[in-house]
């Protein structure tokens, strides 16, 4: 059953038309959307319908893949254990010199008070030839807990990832959102203990989320923070649920997108730092990506007697929207692995060096193979 989605999706690679597949985190169904034309849909106001891939800078267009056909299919798959990759550890001096003075400069402007928090970030050049769709079905068998993609479209590129971050998920006019940072390599099971570094840093964006929502939403309530695993490594993680007015999705979705999980704070500041210093384009990375205003159809009570069958049925509108994390662009022989983290006062390069060659495992290690 994966194997036809897969043969259907490599159909429209031969032939150049646009397509994503993906899996929900936790899930067992593999989803297919497909696209009749080449046309490159751009959202205007995320009031659309369909699969939506939106850059980190939104002054660039997000895509729309209309969802012409949609197919669902069980995900089983033949088990295949990965060995530990390190290639990230590759010792490239040059760029590790590039990556920690451009830290090092970071902390002076937060020093300054520029800003609190600015998430820096960088891009890794791997050479690579294999079928993409073997390196799709490792992403789906190791991180089963992540919204594993591959999207693909003839005029923009394709993209593969398997991202821990949920920037939105509504259905109706209830919303969840989390704030996700701070970063620790996985040590066996055991939770890790959190430095007060870590802690402020995820702290800086729950409250940004809280201050960026409370005039755009009715209600907003957060859960405990609690420490949560992505493959190799573990974050925290702070949940949040709330209720927007009527029609206010796309209000609520622009006050969310960048979070400081993945941009900085205040927002403005880091935001310049980062487009002035990073010199590199994030592209789609820490955009998002996810189901646009699809529909669900929910029951009302079967047993109120005397009105249309249509009248126990009402639909709503709903969305389910990733950060694009722990993700790569694909091209013919070479991939291309985006990472970062956030940088506080408290950042020490060298550290921050390492945490981005620990996020870079994510994608080498399926990219390594066995
Ligand atoms: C920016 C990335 O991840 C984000 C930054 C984190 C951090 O700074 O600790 C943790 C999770 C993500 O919100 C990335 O994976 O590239």
């Amino acid at each position: 059953m994966v194997q036809e989605l897969f043969d259907r999706a490599a159909n429209c690679l031969k032939e150049q038309l646009p397509f994503v597949l993906y899996c929900r985190p936790n899930e067992t169904e593999l989803v297919g959307v497909f696209q009749n034309n080449d046309e490159v849909h751009k959202v205007k106001d995320f009031t659309e319908t369909g699969f939506v891939f939106a850059p980190f800078d939104l002054s660039s267009e997000a895509i729309l893949l209309k969802m012409d056909a949609v197919e669902k299919v069980p995900l089983s798959l033949p088990h295949e254990e990965l060995t530990a990759s390190n290639n990230s550890i590759k010792n490239n001096i040059e760029e590790k010199a590039r990556y920690t003075k451009l830290i090092s400069n970071a902390i002076d402007s937060i020093d300054k008070g520029n800003f609190n928090k600015v998430v820096l970030s960088r891009k890794i050049e791997v050479d690579f030839k294999e079928n993409h769709f073997q390196v799709y079905q490792r992403i789906l068998n190791v991180y089963k807990k992540a919204f594993c993609y591959f999207w693909y479209h003839p005029k923009i590129g394709t993209w593969m990832g398997a991202t821990p971050e949920i920037l939105v998920k509504s259905n109706g006019s209830q919303f969840t959102t989390m704030s996700l940072a701070g970063t620790q390599n996985s040590v066996g099971n055991d939770e890790p203990r959190w430095t007060e570094k870590e802690l402020h840093e995820q702290q800086l964006v729950t409250d940004y989320i809280f201050d960026a929502l409370k005039d755009k939403v009715i209600s907003l309530n957060s859960s405990e923070r609690e420490s949560v695993r992505a493959g190799q490594l573990w974050h925290l993680r702070t949940e949040m649920k709330g209720t927007f007015a009527p029609n206010k999705f796309g209000e609520v979705l622009k006050a969310l997108h960048p979070t400081p999980a993945v941009c900085g704070s205040p927002l403005k500041n880091a935001k310049k730092f980062i487009l002035e210093n990073e010199l590199y384009e994030r592209s789609f990375y820490t955009g998002f990506l996810g189901e646009l205003n699809t529909k669900s159809e929910l029951s009302r009570n079967r047993n109120r007697r005397n009105q249309e069958n249509s009248a126990y049925r009402s639909v709503m509108k709903t969305s389910e929207l990733f950060v694009n994390l722990r993700c790569m662009q694909l091209f013919k022989d070479k991939a291309e692995i985006y990472v970062g983290g956030g940088i506080t006062s408290d950042s020490i390069p060298e550290k921050e060096w390492e945490e981005t060659a620990l996020k870079s495992n994510t994608m080498f290690r399926v990219l390594a193979g066995k």
